[in-house]
């Protein structure tokens, strides 16, 4: 067992990046309710179908905090598609589907992937797309009491990937102006985009409805060796009083049981 908890700060798997010993999702949410987790979040639960899900996540008694919207062909930068020219119509419908997704599986936060900039002269075609589109997707959410939740995604991850600055992401949250759209903030994007780690965390913890986390650069567990110190990121979470979850969203450095005893080690200082 594990604890579902570090320093009082509530955790959640991504079963995207976790527990990739099952091959089968639904093997994952068993395999997290095994170890002792409360919730999980999925990055992709469109393998399944959704009322398998519910029953799978209800079985298990988990919550579930995130999904993801679905995404398509990478290689048309479809990686998401709030961003994208052209594609308001599958935005519009992959959100649809995300919104139903989670109202089934009770989720309350679903993470609006953005899409690749292919073509880096149309910018600022994404530019009022990204905003267009957020701004049809607030109503749909307010109805369905959900938040949409955008992220910044560092370029080493994603190259092209057309959020990676904070600064535009305050900026459209603003522009949007809806409480049903508001930041997730990743510790790994945050580190790799911009560091200040501090200061950063403070300045946009307003807008933070989500956090996740992983070691900067193998976006391995907390406690490896990496650029990040995790004992005084969560202490500075709890300092901030963040009543959210936190998702692990690191790449076992071997496997998930085993490199779960970093909770262990780290929330025993
Ligand atoms: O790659 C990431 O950090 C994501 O959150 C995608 O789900």
């Amino acid at each position: 067992m594990v604890p579902s908890t570090i320093k009082g700060l509530r955790i959640c798997p991504n079963l995207n990046f976790l527990f990739q010993e099952e091959s089968s999702l639904l093997n994952r949410y068993a395999a997290a309710q095994k170890l002792g987790f409360k919730a999980v979040e999925t990055g992709n639960p469109y393998v399944n179908a959704v009322d398998e899900l519910r029953r799978v996540k209800d079985d298990c008694g988990l919550e579930q905090v995130l999904i993801n919207t679905p995404v398509g062909d990478a290689s048309k930068g479809e990686v998401g598609f709030a961003s994208l020219p052209g594609k308001e119509h599958q935005f519009l419908h992959g959100l649809k589907t995300a919104v139903q997704y989670a109202t089934s599986l009770e989720c309350k936060l679903i993470h609006i992937m953005a899409g690749l900039v292919m073509d880096p002269s149309l910018v600022d075609d994404h530019n009022k797309t990204y905003v267009n589109n957020l701004k049809k997707a607030a109503p749909i959410l307010e109805a369905a009491g959900i938040v949409g939740i955008i992220e910044p995604i560092n370029q080493h991850s994603v190259p092209g990937y057309y959020l990676s600055d904070y600064d535009k992401a305050v900026s459209v949250i603003k522009d949007v102006n809806s409480s049903h759209i508001g930041l997730l903030l990743d510790v790994f994007h945050l580190q790799q985009i911009k560091g200040d780690v501090t200061h950063s965390l403070n300045e946009y913890f307003p807008l933070v409805k989500h956090v996740q986390v992983a070691q900067v650069p193998d976006r391995h567990e907390p406690d490896t060796p990496g650029e990040l110190n995790y004992d005084y990121v969560f202490n500075l979470l709890n300092k901030l009083n963040y009543s959210g979850w936190v998702g692990l969203e690191y790449k076992p450095a071997s496997t998930t049981e085993q490199g779960l005893k970093w909770i262990e080690r780290l929330g025993n200082h």
